[in-house]
């Protein structure tokens, strides 16, 4: 236990801010690209954030990633899910057989899929599978923590070394997604713990239960969250007492991933919950982080806003898997392929002043 914080209090003594001398000067080369200035809009300042994570006026992406967790959760015998928790191994199956919405869109965006098992409640086994599991899912968070506080720990920590093993793989880019039938249940109590706020505002209708399904999957959050009494002010307590063991995953995914300096694109409702404990632990975290859509799901806007972070897609979506992120991945690129490879007024030999200036 005290080797697996010694590892995680490392990696979080390590992040360091953004380099706001590089990202000077990525604003400055903004301002001379053949474009009137500021017609790029948000991919400008996209950009700029990656100049100043990668220490260079001219950012490169060679090699996308993303990183999918699974887990199941105690909580499901409770029925807050409309799909029972046997999907969880099904679906990581279908991944790894490539017929998921995720596969689909890594394939069509080049990005590397990494399937990691970190809390299944079912024997897996499959050569394209990272097989990191620490428990057969978690505990009902209805009647106690979700988690140990050593299954917590080994959760954070293989995101975090899923993170460093993928960076050393050459990616420079980083998506996470997740897949756990009753994780909502999860990051809604995560979101009201730290957010302060009524579960009911944080709390939806996840793989599309009804609103009767919806009033009682609040009042098992509630149950949870007064049987648990997690200290608001203690990030990892809170993941612990009511979250889930890939949650926990894409905790340290993040940690990991801006330890060294690398950008990650989250996903949904569940992974924003991730970025939530995350950047409650480190505040310098959410520097790294790039919000991939809005998902539908209830609550997602109000965990965005505290984060400061605006999605860059509106797309109705609430599959999860990493789906929108994997999608808005593609601007992402897009900003430094434009910031890098165009021309400056100078080198085209483009006049550069408005008219009137
Ligand atoms: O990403 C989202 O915003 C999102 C919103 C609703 C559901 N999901 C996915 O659906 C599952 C959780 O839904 P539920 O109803 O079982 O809690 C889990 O596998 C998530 O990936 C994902
Ligand atoms: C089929 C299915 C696919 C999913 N992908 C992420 N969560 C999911 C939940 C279900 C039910």
């Amino acid at each position: 236990m005290s080797e697996f914080s010694t590892i995680l209090a490392t990696s979080l003594a390590s992040i360091t801010p953004l380099d706001r001398a590089a990202m000077e000067q990525a604003r400055q080369r903004q301002q001379q690209l053949t474009k009137p200035a500021g017609s790029l809009g948000r991919l400008e300042e996209i950009a700029i954030r990656i100049a100043g994570m990668q220490q260079t006026p001219v950012p490169r992406i060679n090699h996308k990633a993303v990183i999918v967790m699974a887990g199941d959760h105690g909580v499901t015998r409770e029925g807050v899910s409309a799909y029972p928790a046997a999907v969880t191994p099904q679906m990581v199956l279908n991944f790894l057989q490539g017929g998921a919405a995720i596969n689909a869109l890594a394939r069509q965006a080049n990005v590397q899929m990494i399937i990691v098992d970190v809390g299944v409640a079912a024997e897996l086994s499959h050569p394209g599978l990272l097989s990191r599991k620490v428990a057969y899912g978690t505990a009902n968070m209805a009647q106690g923590p979700a988690m140990t506080p050593e299954q917590m720990m080994q959760a954070l920590l293989v995101g975090i070394e899923t993170a460093h093993a993928t960076i050393a793989q050459g990616a420079d880019l980083l998506a996470i997604g997740e897949m756990g039938i009753g994780n909502t249940t999860a990051a809604s109590a995560i979101a009201a713990a730290l957010l302060q706020l009524p579960v009911s505002e944080l709390t939806g209708y996840g793989t599309g239960i009804d609103e009767e399904q919806r009033q009682h999957k609040v009042r098992v959050i509630e149950q949870a969250l007064a049987v648990n009494q997690p200290d608001p002010l203690n990030p990892l307590e809170v993941l612990r007492c009511v979250g889930g063991l890939e949650i926990a995953g894409l905790v340290g995914v993040l940690i990991g991933a801006v330890e060294h300096r690398v950008p990650v694109v989250i996903d949904g409702f569940i992974s924003t919950a991730a970025a939530l404990v995350a950047s409650t632990l480190h505040p310098t975290i959410r520097e790294y982080l790039f919000a991939g859509h809005a998902s539908v799901e209830r609550g997602h806007r109000l965990i965005l806003e505290r984060l400061e972070l605006r999605p860059l897609l509106q797309l109705d979506m609430r599959l999860g898997e990493g789906t929108g992120a994997v999608l808005a991945m593609q601007i992402v690129e897009a900003a430094v392929c434009t910031h890098s490879e165009m021309a400056t007024f100078a080198e085209a030999g483009v006049s550069d002043r408005p008219e009137h200036a």
